[in-house]
């Protein structure tokens, strides 16, 4: 079996035309301009290029962009300063900080400084236990697009088996919780699970998150299994740099029924998502009905 290829990029672009649809009606209904607000501290040269395409990508569907560049060595009473400012500020609907942020600075910490309801990557305490109890919450952007992928590929995802390899803050626990909120048996697998070829092998959905290139190999892969790559790896092979997933596309598009390439699968996914929940958090802060088709 050979797999269909999820293109990431053509659905990131449907998922950005939705939002510069909605967005242009909240303008001319309410005279409300959704904000988005992002910093970046250090000089990251990947941050850099993500925070850029970010703000082209706020603008390109209508919004307001606020882009903060700050030294890497900014102090946190500089930073929380800063993140005070844009939580009191009604012309900013969603705070971003870029991450990986310096050593000197706790992400956690960061995260706990930004308004929940502006709290666009979902990461905050109040988000994750909303999200944890089925409430309605702020959803992390990366989940949100994996899983905008899989209900566009399969319909329905009840009663799958789905497994999560990797545990993150950012990625692997709201993937898992958003899987379970979907009627999936969800296993959260990482490096220290028992047999986790056997595990990813019983799953048919595999969603990679661990960071570590190509590391879950075809032969791991149930046939038929829908394979959501989250891996954006950067690695040098025969003296030229590229760019892969933490599965080895080569073996596994030989056995999964789909799968996500890197790039040009959940990367640009990611951002798209980041777009839909700044809309959702305009809505949200003045009262509104939730954009339509862009929450989970
Ligand atoms: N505060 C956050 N920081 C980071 C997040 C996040 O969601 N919130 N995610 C990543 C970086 N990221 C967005 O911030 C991001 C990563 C990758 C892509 C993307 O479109 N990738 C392309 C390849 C681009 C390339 O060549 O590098 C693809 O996969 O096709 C977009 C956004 C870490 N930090």
């Amino acid at each position: 079996m050979t797999a269909q290829i999820i293109d990431g990029r053509a659905f990131a672009a449907k998922v950005r035309a939705q939002v510069a649809d909605q967005v242009a009606k909240l303008k001319e209904k309410t005279g409300i301009t959704p904000g988005l607000a992002v910093v970046l501290v250090g000089e990251d040269p990947a941050s850099q290029v993500y925070v850029r395409s970010k703000g082209q990508q706020t603008i390109e569907v209508g919004m307001n962009s606020y882009e903060h560049k700050l030294p890497a060595d900014v102090s946190k009473d500089e930073l929380y300063a800063l993140i005070d400012k844009l939580n009191n500020d009604p012309a900013v609907h969603g705070i971003l900080v870029q991450f990986p942020v310096p050593d000197h600075l706790s992400e956690t910490e960061i995260v706990s400084q930004i308004d929940p309801g502006k709290d666009v990557d979902g990461l905050h305490v109040v988000n994750a236990g909303l999200l944890a109890s089925g409430q309605k919450a702020m959803v992390s952007c990366t989940p949100l697009g994996c899983l905008m992928l899989l209900r566009d590929h399969l319909g329905s995802l009840s009663g799958l088996d789905a497994v999560v390899v990797g545990r993150s803050n950012l990625v692997g626990k709201p993937m898992a919780q958003l899987l379970v909120r979907d009627s999936c048996t969800v296993t959260i697998a990482h490096s220290r699970t028992k047999d986790l070829p056997d595990v990813v092998r019983r799953a048919d959905i595999v969603i990679a998150a661990v960071g570590r290139p190509e590391m879950v190999p075809g032969d791991w892969i149930k046939e038929g299994a829908t394979v959501i790559d989250v891996g954006i790896n950067r690695i040098e092979r025969d003296g030229k740099n590229k760019l892969v997933g933490d599965v080895d596309y080569a073996t596994a598009v030989e056995r999964a029924g789909a799968i996500t390439p890197v790039p040009g699968g959940v990367g640009p996914m990611t951002i798209a998502c980041l777009l839909a929940n700044t809309l959702t958090a305009a809505c949200r802060a003045n009262g509104l009905p939730e954009p339509e088709g862009l929450t989970a």
